[in-house]
C-alpha cells in the first residue's frame, strides 16, 4: 500500500496539532506522527547565558528517532490493502501518514520523505496570547517566548523560505 506523507509544520500554537487531528478523524487510513513526542529530556537540552533553555532548535530532538519511527511507520502498511466500502470517499488503498511539528523541514533526511508540505503561520501577538495558555514541562520562564521562542521562529522561517521544496503557506 503507498503510503502518502503529509507534512504540518509551522508556528507553535499555530494549530498544529489540531489540524492532524481533524484531518485524521476525516481520513479513512490515516497515522500520525507528532515532533512534540521527541524531545530529548530536559538535562540534555543546552541553556544560554540568560538561563533560557535551548528547545526551539533541531538539537533539542531527537530527529533520528523520529525519523526511525516514520520508517517504520512506511514499512509497515507496504503490502497490506484493505477492503473499499462503498460509502468511502477516499482510496483506501492509500495510508496518509500525517507528520506534525515546529521543525520539520529543517532536517535533510525527513525532507525527502515529504509527497505535500504545509506550513501553519499566525501572527506575533496571537502567538503569544496562544502561547501564554499553554503549559509546557517545563513551563515557560519569564521572557522565553520573546527571547527565545519568537526569534528562533523568525530564524527558521528565514532559512525555510530559501529552501528549494515547495512549501504551502497559510
Ligand atoms: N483554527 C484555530 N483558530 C483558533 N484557535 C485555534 C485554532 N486551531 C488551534 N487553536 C488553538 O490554539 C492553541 C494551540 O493549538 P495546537 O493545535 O495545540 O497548536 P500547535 O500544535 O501548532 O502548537 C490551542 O489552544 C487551540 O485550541
Ligand atoms: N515537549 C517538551 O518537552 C517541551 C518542553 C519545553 C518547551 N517545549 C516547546 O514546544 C514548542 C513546540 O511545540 P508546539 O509547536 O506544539 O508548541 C517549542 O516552542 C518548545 O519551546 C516543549
Amino acid at each position: 500500500m503507498k503510503t502518502f506523507i503529509v507534512g504540518i509544520g509551522g508556528v507553535t500554537n499555530g494549530g498544529k496539532t489540531t489540524l492532524a487531528h481533524s484531518l485524521q478523524k476525516l481520513l479513512p487510513n490515516c497515522s500520525l506522527i507528532c515532533q512534540d513526542n521527541y524531545f530529548k529530556p530536559e538535562a540534555e537540552v543546552a541553556t544560554d547565558d540568560r538561563g533560557f533553555k535551548q528547545y526551539d532548535v533541531l538539537e533539542a530532538l531527537e530527529m533520528e528517532a523520529m525519523m526511525s519511527d516514520i520508517l517504520s511507520r512506511i514499512t509497515q502498511h507496504k503490502g497490506t490493502e484493505q477492503p473499499q466500502t462503498s460509502q468511502e470517499k477516499c482510496d483506501p488503498s492509500v495510508h496518509f501518514l500525517i507528520i506534525e511539528g515546529f521543525l520539520l523541514y529543517h532536517y535533510k533526511p525527513l525532507d525527502e520523505v515529504f509527497d505535500q508540505r504545509y506550513f501553519l503561520t499566525v501572527p506575533y501577538e496571537e502567538c503569544k496570547r496562544r502561547r501564554s495558555t499553554r503549559v509546557y514541562d517545563p513551563p515557560d520562564p519569564p521572557g522565553y517566548f520573546d527571547g527565545h521562542v519568537w526569534p528562533m521562529y523568525i530564524k527558521h522561517k528565514e532559512e525555510m523560505n530559501k529552501l528549494q521544496n515547495k512549501i504551502e503557506f497559510s
